[in-house]
């Protein structure tokens, strides 16, 4: 794909789908036309019942949290710096360092499935320990740093809480899953608009190998998860965290808590720029069944596994699985 930098023209500028981002018709999208489904849980995190958490968790996956005490104003603060970001000539953006505690930018050619490329670009980088990490990221735009240092201070807030309510639950000591994920991986998507939304994907279907995520999308749609094998629209809720569950915690749960297969369709008209933070295990911590869990009537139904050697042996990132784990600290 030629980029014609001076003229302001990038991959993505054109009146129809180029033919290296056309998905077979297995894997492109068929249902753009769905209603957005309206029983999607939406959780007040100062007035839901634990139960509701519990419920929505185990049936769903996915869930909307409000009132949720996260300012709003970093939330819209993060996106806008990262609109910027992704608005940048390429030169700025691409930083990709294959070294540990750094930054990677993925290109829409530089990530592609069977030969096919995503309708996408996307930037991650660690943020554990927060302050160590924060020198290393993006320096343009010059308030990167700032606006998504802050960000993540809140994110670990509300992710501690959720994670507390999510241990009383299912009756797991106070702190259980909060020990367990203490490292941050933040991971942006752009998905900028395109000519012909059912030929292309923004990401294919896949699950989170974290605990949970906890995602900003603004107020625009795109999401769908997979419920009794059917696509369903997330939808978005303005100044609302998209919370969805991750393997480990499926895991630790044994089973009880669901991680739902999801992923992206593009829009026609709209760009979408989502951040996700995944909560992750540090990458030497074994995870398996919280053993309250186990008992005679409930066997373990997952192997304990090393978090590193999940990711390995999932791939979970793909070509940059070994970048990515490189790049979490471990304490060892
Ligand atoms: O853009 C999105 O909402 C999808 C994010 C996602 O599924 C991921 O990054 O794992
Ligand atoms: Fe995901």
């Amino acid at each position: 794909m030629e980029m014609k930098e001076g003229k302001d023209l990038r991959w993505f500028d054109v009146k129809s789908v180029p033919e290296g981002y056309i998905f077979s018709k297995e894997l492109r999208p068929n249902n753009l036309d769905s209603s957005f489904c309206d029983s999607i849980p939406v959780i007040d995190l100062e007035n839901t019942p634990l139960e509701a958490i519990i419920k929505a968790s185990q049936e769903f996956g996915f869930f909307h949290v409000i009132n949720h005490g996260f300012p709003e104003k970093m939330m819209s603060d993060a996106m806008n710096v990262l609109k910027e970001f992704f608005d940048m000539p390429t030169k700025d953006r691409s930083g990709i360092i294959p070294n540990s505690k750094n930054w990677i930018y993925i290109n829409s050619t530089d990530y592609n499935k069977d030969g096919v490329y995503l309708w996408r670009e996307n930037l991650k980088h660690p943020c554990h320990p927060l302050e160590e990490c924060i020198p290393q990221w993006p320096h343009k735009p010059t308030r990167y740093q700032e606006v998504i240092g802050a960000y993540l201070v809140e994110i670990q807030k509300l992710s501690s809480r959720i994670f507390e309510m999510i241990c009383k639950g299912l009756g797991l000591e106070p702190g259980y899953l909060n020990d367990k994920s203490e490292v941050q991986l933040l991971s942006s998507n752009f998905y900028p608009p395109c000519p012909d939304p059912s030929l292309t994907m923004g990401i294919l279907a896949h699950q989170d190998p974290c605990l949970i995520t906890l995602l900003n999308q603004g107020d625009s749609t795109g999401l769908q998860f997979l419920k009794d094998d059917e696509w369903i629209n997330v939808g978005a809720i303005p100044n609302a965290f998209v919370v969805n569950i991750g393997n480990q915690l499926e895991i630790i749960s044994n089973g009880k808590l669901k991680s739902a297969k999801h992923r992206v369709v593009n829009n026609k008209d709209e760009t979408r720029i989502s951040i996700a933070t995944f909560l992750n295990p540090l990458p030497e911590c074994i995870i398996e069944p919280a053993k309250v869990l186990v008992n005679e009537l409930e066997p373990a139904r997952y192997e304990a596994t090393q978090y590193k050697d999940f990711i390995g042996r999932n791939k979970s990132f793909g070509d940059y699985t070994g970048t990515i784990l490189n790049a979490t600290h471990s304490d060892s």
